[in-house]
């Protein structure tokens, strides 16, 4: 019996596709994860055996970091966020909104502004002015997808785990399209869904890309902000956290608290409104334990 380490980089109709430093080897996953409730998802990282006879079976699923998106892909370090400038609308709340999950669940984001050939130069000089606000507090900002294509791959760095997100239509399989060479995600149509009834035969993969990996699936156009602590939200917002270690009180959640450095920024317009405003919007969410009908 030999035991080794790898990454799982493929799941299909069951089997755990585990990339070890002797190459891929195909597992199934122990009985013991159906006991314990634990499902392994594509990115764990885990321990596999492999008997006598040459069964290999995944035995153990180690820490992770996180597990998002549906299909889930675990370990995430990396979003590459498709935001589109029309078709659906450009929206600075929807992008926050994505910026907080991501904040949350600790995964540094790269926006992509998709569709800037479907509009105007006037519109798009004013999104572009937006999101030169969203670069100043540390987000790199592509509006190009050739310039993407040039740098991706050496932004992906050891072994990282990147996945795609953004709104229904904002263009992810069509970037992803363009990621990969020999792509076959569907584009345009509404996205297929590989389940079948109960017994699903879904397949994710993780391809290589620069030196990690990037999620070959659809990534996440929704997501859930009511599992927040509402306490917590401010520390999501990378300018207000920057900014709160000056603001009079520790814990401060730049509402009415006086001496806030937040509302201050707020005041002199160093703060971009809309950030507030989405953060107050958020707030309510997390407080009503529900996501506004109007955003679902
Ligand atoms: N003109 C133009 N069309 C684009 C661009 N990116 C995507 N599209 C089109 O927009 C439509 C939606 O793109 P998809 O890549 O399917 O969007 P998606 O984000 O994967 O959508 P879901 O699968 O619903 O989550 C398709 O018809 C694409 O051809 C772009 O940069 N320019
Ligand atoms: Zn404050």
């Amino acid at each position: 019996m030999k035991l080794a380490q790898g990454i799982v980089v493929g799941l299909i109709a069951g089997y755990y596709d585990v990339e070890t430093t002797t190459g891929i080897v195909r597992t199934r996953a122990r009985g013991v994860f159906r006991q314990k409730k634990q499902k392994p998802a594509v990115g764990d990282r885990v321990e596999i055996q492999i008997d006598d006879q040459g069964m290999s079976y995944l035995v153990k699923i180690l820490p992770r970091l996180n597990r998002i998106g549906r299909p889930a892909v675990a370990n995430v370090s990396h979003v590459l966020l498709v935001i589109s400038a029309i078709e659906p609308d450009f929206s600075v709340e929807l992008l926050d909104r994505f910026l907080t999950f991501f904040s949350w669940q600790r995964v540094r984001v790269t926006i992509y502004l998709s569709k800037t050939d479907l509009i105007e130069a006037e519109k798009l000089a004013k999104i572009k002015q937006k999101l030169s606000y969203y670069q100043a507090i540390g987000y790199l900002v592509f509006t190009d997808y050739h310039e993407v294509q040039r740098q991706i791959s050496t932004m992906i760095q050891d072994d990282q785990i990147w996945t795609l997100a953004g709104q229904s239509g904002a263009g992810k399989s069509t970037l992803l399209n363009h990621l990969k060479k020999d792509a076959n995600q569907t584009t345009g149509a509404i996205s297929t869904s590989l389940n079948r009834g109960k017994h699903t035969t879904r397949k994710v993969e993780l391809f290589k890309l620069g030196a990690g990996f990037l999620a070959d699936t659809p990534g996440f156009s929704s997501i859930d902000l009511t599992l927040i602590k509402l306490n917590e939200l401010c520390n999501y917002f990378v300018e207000f956290k920057k900014a709160s270690v000056n603001c009079k009180f520790r814990g401060c959640q730049h509402l009415k608290e006086p001496g806030c450095e937040v509302k201050k920024l707020l005041k002199e317009e160093q703060i971009m409104s809309s950030r507030y405003e989405d953060y107050l919007a958020i707030r309510t969410e997390i407080s009503d334990g529900r996501i506004p009908e109007y955003l679902k």
